[in-house]
């Protein structure tokens, strides 16, 4: 790996995860599962005695004495998996580099997050992951307000024993109707380096196209001291394995709301692209794409297809019956 590389990494890892983030019961299942293009350079994340999942929380448990929270939960044959990228922010409206600088929605963002939210409103959601960047947290945010379950999205502080401690919610029955959400710099946009806040029309004319383009779509190629798909891949896929793929094990539904280089690259990993076909995926802002996790096995259900909601998913038995439920709910 170029200096370059191993320094943007320490660079994120240092202004952003200085939390505890791990926990024994998430620590990594076998390699054996993870494709060889993402084991050889896997990132080594350890866990001290004292740190605690990300999702170690009492949101999921009866009884905060319990160690494993996901233990007593009745295991489904199947999950839901949600990935949004984030809504237009004010620099994708300026044509700007964006990379890891925390920038907003603009107004259009934030209905594209509405939206986007209205399209997986019949989902179950019980678990959010997001960036660390305002971004995406934006969008979950409006999105789950949508959401026919009206669960309410609580983002947890587990960076210190303080914040923990500070943020606990003492009625069970609240825990019931909320939804945590865990935010990790490990599902950030890739580092875009020294074309962070560059115009990306002015570069292509600097650089030339060809360039510009390999810097943005290609796998191997870094923009200049920045992160390559695959560097990105690194720590968002590893994030993915340890942390996210349990808990749709679990039979947790989760929603990821995140950016257009990360999910590209947990896209890469469910859906099992080549670097060469990776090159033409190219995600929109606040268009969600669905997946069910069943057996191990990742199965796309499809993307927006058109406004009406018949048209936008492929519903599974179980998101069928899920749905059922909400529309009783909702004559009683
Ligand atoms: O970081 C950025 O500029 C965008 O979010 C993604 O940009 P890209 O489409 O150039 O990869």
């Amino acid at each position: 790996m170029a200096t370059s590389t191993t320094m943007s990494h320490q660079a994120i890892g240092s202004v952003v995860s200085q939390r505890p983030f791990k926990a024994s019961q998430f620590l990594k299942e076998p390699l054996n599962n993870v494709p060889m293009k993402f084991r050889q350079k896997r990132f080594k994340i350890e866990a001290t005695a004292s740190q605690i999942s990300v999702v170690d929380n009492t949101f999921l448990s009866p009884s905060p004495s319990k160690n494993k929270p996901h233990e007593s939960k009745k295991k489904s044959n199947e999950a839901a998996l949600i990935l949004i990228r984030h809504g237009e922010s004010l620099w994708n409206e300026k044509n700007l580099f964006t990379g890891c600088v925390d920038v907003p929605l603009t107004q259009k963002g934030v209905g594209e997050a509405i939206e986007a939210g209205k399209k997986i409103s019949n989902i179950p959601v019980d678990l959010i992951f997001t960036s660390s960047l305002i971004r995406a947290q934006m969008t979950a945010m409006l999105a789950m307000t949508q959401h026919r379950r009206k669960k309410v999205p609580i983002i947890l502080h587990n960076e210190s024993v303080k914040a923990k401690t500070w943020s606990h919610v003492f009625s069970e029955e609240t825990r019931k109707q909320s939804i945590p959400v865990i935010a990790a710099w490990q599902l950030n946009e890739r580092m875009y380096g020294e074309l962070q806040g560059l115009n990306k029309k002015e570069t292509a004319e600097r650089y030339g196209t060809q360039q510009v383009h390999e810097w943005r779509r290609s796998y191997e190629i870094p923009p200049p001291k920045g992160e390559s798909l695959e560097m990105c891949a690194e720590r968002a896929v590893a994030y993915f394995e340890d942390n996210i793929k349990p808990e749709l094990a679990s039979g947790n539904n989760v929603m990821i709301a995140a950016h257009g280089n990360s999910l590209r690259s947990i896209i890469m990993y469910l859906d099992d692209l080549t670097s060469q076909e990776v090159t033409t995926l190219d995600l929109s802002t606040g268009v969600p794409l669905l997946y069910i996790f069943k057996e191990g096995k990742f199965m796309k259900r499809g993307s927006p297809v058109g406004s009406t909601e018949a048209g936008v998913y492929a519903y599974t038995k179980r998101l069928a019956q899920y749905r059922e439920k909400l529309d009783a709910a909702a004559t009683i």
